[in-house]
Parts: structure tokens; sequence; C-alpha cells
């Protein structure tokens, strides 16, 4: 078993990443696989910081050259402070979110353009690209509407963009797996949560025999 993997969670808002990282989480753990579960922007208390100023709704002044640097700085932050000890440590890393949100938000949606984005992320992480991504792939709408029909979190400034900004950001993520089609695997997110967790196992499983 390969269990020293870094695996990365994709997709537009209320695609279930969260819900779904924490049930698999949970089943890794009664698999005696040691598993550290973390997010982007965020996860230590620089990059949360960071995040609370990128997501504040009443920053809409945000340039967006200022918003791709300071995802990336978080991502910095965050993948030598946390990420990649644990990665040396012998641990799996499932992070969600990373390098492709800012590539299919910022590079793609926002027009920044992809290589120019992918170049300020080499200059924060280096190379690394995560070993799997798993892209929760969703109509827009259906995510955005999961998220103001359960209100469990506060809508960012991101939430409040355009239909055609969001429609945007998952053409951008379609484009990446064309890109990385060896790394990058789309699950269907608009079904049942609990068949939803079944597929994300099944890639998960695959890639520690
Ligand atoms: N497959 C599903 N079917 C119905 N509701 C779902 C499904 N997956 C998640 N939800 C619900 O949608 C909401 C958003 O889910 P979640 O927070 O897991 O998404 P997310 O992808 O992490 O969103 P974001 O990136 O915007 O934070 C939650 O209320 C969750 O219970
Ligand atoms: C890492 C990263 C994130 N974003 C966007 C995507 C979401 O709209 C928010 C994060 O909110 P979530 O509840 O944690 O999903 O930020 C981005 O535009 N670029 C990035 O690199």
């Amino acid at each position: 078993m390969n269990c020293n993997l870094f695996i990365t969670f994709e997709g537009p808002e209320g695609a279930g990443k969260t819900t779904v990282i924490q049930k698999i989480a949970e089943r890794l753990a009664e698999e005696k696989i040691d598993v550290l579960a973390t997010r982007e922007p965020g996860g230590i208390e620089i990059a949360e910081k960071i995040r609370s100023v990128i997501l504040n709704p009443e920053h809409t002044a945000m340039d967006e050259r200022t918003e791709a640097l300071l995802y990336a700085a978080a991502r910095s932050q965050h993948y030598f402070e946390k990420v990649r000890p644990a990665l040396n440590a012998g641990k799996m890393v499932i992070c969600d979110r990373f390098i492709d949100s800012s590539l299919a938000y910022q590079g793609y949606a926002r027009g920044i353009g992809v290589d120019e984005v992918l170049s300020i992320n080499e200059f924060a992480i280096g190379k690394k690209l995560p070993d799997m991504t798993i892209l929760f792939d969703l109509a827009p709408e259906v995510g955005l509407a999961r998220i103001h029909a359960h209100g469990e979190r506060e809508v960012n400034r991101l939430d409040v963009e355009s239909l055609a900004f969001h429609n945007k950001v998952r053409e951008g993520y379609l484009q990446l797996v064309e890109r990385y089609p060896e790394r990058i695997y789309v699950v269907n997110a608009d079904q049942n949560i609990d068949r939803v967790v079944e597929d994300v196992w099944s890639l998960i499983y695959e890639a520690i025999q």
C-alpha cells in the first residue's frame, strides 16, 4: 500500500468537498491510515488570516492580481508549515482546494492567464503538484443554491460573483482535466452524498493499492 500521497479536492462552491473530506478522513482512519485533512486558503493561523482578508465581502476593491498573490502567499505558508512536514512524516494529506483553484478562478475565470498564475505559484511552492486531484463537477447554480438553502456558512466575496463567473470557473476546471489527465479525476457531485462518497473512496482506494 502507498498511503504517502498528497490528494486535493477541487470544485465550485457548495459542491460537497468539505462534507466528503470529513467522511473520507473518517474512513481512512478506520483503515489505520495516518491522514491529515486540511484546507485552503487557511489551515494554519497565518493563512487563515489571509483567508479572512481575501474573502471579506466588504473588500470589493480588491484587484485581481492582489487576489491571486494573496492566495499564493497563503498557499506558500500552509504548504511549508503544514503540508510538506506531514508528507515528509509519511502521512497522507487530503486538502480542500489547492493550486487548481487558483488556475481555474484567478487564471481562467478572472482572465489573468493560467500560465501566469501557475508561474506565481511556482515561486510560492516550487513545482510541487498533488499526486491526485478529485474534481467535484457540478452546475454552479446547484452548488450556490445548496449554500443559500443550508445557511451553514457566511456568504463570501467569491460566492457573490455572477453566474457567468462561476460558469467560467467550471470551464476552467474542465480545461485543467485536459491539461493534467493523469492527475485530475472527475466525480459527478450532483448525486446523493453517499454516492459521491463511494465514488471518491473508490478512486482513493485504487490509488493506494
Ligand atoms: N451531494 C449533495 N447533495 C445535497 N446536498 C449536499 C451534497 N453535498 C453537500 N451538500 C450540502 O451542501 C452544502 C455545501 O456543502 P460543502 O460545504 O461540503 O461544500 P463545499 O464544496 O465544501 O463548498 P465550498 O467550497 O463553497 O465551501 C452543505 O450544506 C452540504 O450539507
Ligand atoms: C484556494 C483558492 C480558493 N479560491 C476561492 C474558491 C472559493 O470561492 C473561496 C474559498 O472558499 P471555500 O469555502 O474554502 O471553498 O476561494 C480561489 O479563488 N483561488 C484559490 O486559489
